[in-house]
């Protein structure tokens, strides 16, 4: 059993607090929000994520996990400090690197003599963990031997529980072989591959990791793109393709393109970190291009199906950049929303559990609905822009029965063509064919 400090409890922080709490650490997490650790104390979890109230009231229980916002309670007894601070996008596309500069501040005023090892979890520029040693150094108020060692973190919103334990892989980046060993050590009960590199090798497969699976994204939208106008079909396609196994099904599902917060601002902060060494990433710009203008081609399909969006009464179904998560950072429906207002749409939308995020992008410029069918009902068009399980399996019957006509815009491919055309549903899709019914 060590003693772990996780500093941040956004997604990276809980998950990776309350995971080395449940094979056994103890685990105090701390965060500069108050209201958020008033929250946690008392069981509540700040995110959406299936699986973490249980985990988090079975580790207080358990006394495994304590919250604290006060640093000095938790960084001078911590053998293992984890920094998972916010890393967000500047103006330009960079890593903006306060947060993680201020956090290794704290740890430089509070370090005791235990020979911690810091341990970079937040997705940080290659070369920032030689920073976060010099920024420590600098606070410390006598000689205390600490190590700064990379661990990127690579699990997805909405299945962030699973991703940890089941890990394909964990990977520690250091300078120092003990170090590493002791960061391995740490997840030995999980029983996960461990690599070891060095720092800025570790620093770099993180954001190659996600720049690859933007670009298999962007590329597969745009064979979506190229299929519509060669007759093909995307999902045969995208299925044809996966049976190689070099190539793997995996990332290759087209729809409105990525969305999330870390593909876009990882994929920009990457182009910049090549810009900084004087190489330009043509092709991950591309890949940027190519997200940018995914949800678009959706849109110009309504603009040429019915000449105006001017006045449209329009049901957008899902808010989240993806399902099982209530979050909307760069959603493919903030993009939608705003186009369609813009045309002078008038907007309502459903989704789950992700309204209320949307009330603070749009305020009262959209309807928020209660349900889908109070969403679709007297709608002349309509999105899907998340592929909830309760979207997804919707059964088009419905479509038939709330809209004036029914007209979908479906971004992520919930239906079948057949099933489209035997339901006589004007319906666009992504790289596929388009099933107008022609009305007597
Ligand atoms: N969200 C995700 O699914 C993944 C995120 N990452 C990376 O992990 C890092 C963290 O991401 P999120 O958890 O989404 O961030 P977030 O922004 O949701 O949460 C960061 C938390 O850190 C707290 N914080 C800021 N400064 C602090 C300090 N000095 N001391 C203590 N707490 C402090 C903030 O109050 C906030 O609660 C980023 O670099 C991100 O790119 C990596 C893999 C997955
Ligand atoms: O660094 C991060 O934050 C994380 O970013 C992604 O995880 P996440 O953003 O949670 O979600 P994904 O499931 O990867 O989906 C990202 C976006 O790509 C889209 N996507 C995904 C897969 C696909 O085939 N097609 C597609 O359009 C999704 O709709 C979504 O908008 C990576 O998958 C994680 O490995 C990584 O740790």
């Amino acid at each position: 059993m060590s003693r772990v400090t996780v500093m941040g409890t956004g997604y990276v922080g809980l998950i990776t607090g309350v995971c080395l709490a449940e094979i056994g650490h103890s685990v105090t997490c701390i965060d500069i929000a108050p209201e958020k650790i008033e929250q946690l104390r008392r069981g509540i979890s700040p995110i959406f994520e299936p699986g973490l109230t249980d985990l988090i009231e079975e580790n207080l229980r358990s006394g495994n996990l304590w919250f604290t916002n006060k640093p000095e309670e938790a960084i001078p007894q911590s053998e293992f400090i984890f920094i998972a601070v916010g890393t967000p996008q500047r103006e330009d596309g960079s890593a903006d690197l306060t947060y993680i500069q201020q956090a290794a501040k704290t740890i430089g005023a509070h370090l005791s003599i235990l020979n911690t090892v810091i341990v970079t979890k937040s997705t940080v520029p290659v070369g920032t963990n030689g920073k976060i040693e010099e920024w420590i150094k600098d606070s410390l108020h006598a000689t205390i031997p600490f190590d700064v060692v990379s661990n990127p973190e690579f699990l997805r919103e909405g299945s962030a529980i699973q991703d940890t334990f089941q890990a394909d892989r964990i990977v520690i980046g250091s300078e120092n072989e003990e170090s590493a060993q002791r960061v391995a050590a740490l997840y030995e009960p999980m029983n996960i591959p461990i690599f070891n590199t060095n720092r800025e090798s570790a620093e770099l497969i993180k954001y190659a990791s996600n720049a690859f699976l933007a670009t298999k994204i962007s590329f597969i939208n745009e064979i979506a793109n190229l299929s519509e106008k060669l007759g093909a079909d995307i999902s045969d396609v995208a299925y044809g393709m996966g049976l190689d196994h070099r190539i793997g099904t995996a990332f290759l599902k087209a729809g409105l393109g990525y969305g999330g917060s870390c593909f876009p601002k990882d994929t920009n902060a990457l182009v910049q970190i090549a810009g900084g060494v004087d190489h330009r990433f043509e092709l991950l710009e591309s890949v940027i291009k190519v997200n940018q203008q995914q949800p678009l081609k959706l849109l110009n399909k309504a603009v040429q199906h019915f000449g105006s969006l001017q006045g449209k009464e329009t049901a957008i179904l899902g808010l989240a950049f993806k399902p099982n998560t209530d979050d909307m950072r760069e959603a493919a429906s903030i993009t939608l929303i705003e186009h369609l207002l813009a045309a002078g749409a008038k907007v309502r939308a459903y989704d789950p559990i992700a309204a209320g995020h949307a009330q603070k992008i749009f305020g009262d410029r959209i309807e928020y609905s209660g349900s889908i069918e109070e969403c679709l009902h007297q709608a002349d068009m309509a999105f899907i822009a998340t592929e909830w399980e309760e979207i997804k399996l919707l059964p088009l019957s419905i479509y038939q029965k709330q809209m004036k006509h029914p007209v979908i815009f479906d971004g992520r491919n919930c239906y079948s063509l057949a099933e489209a055309e035997r339901h006589q549903i004007d319906y666009y899709s992504i790289g596929r064919k388009t099933s107008t019914f022609i009305r007597k």
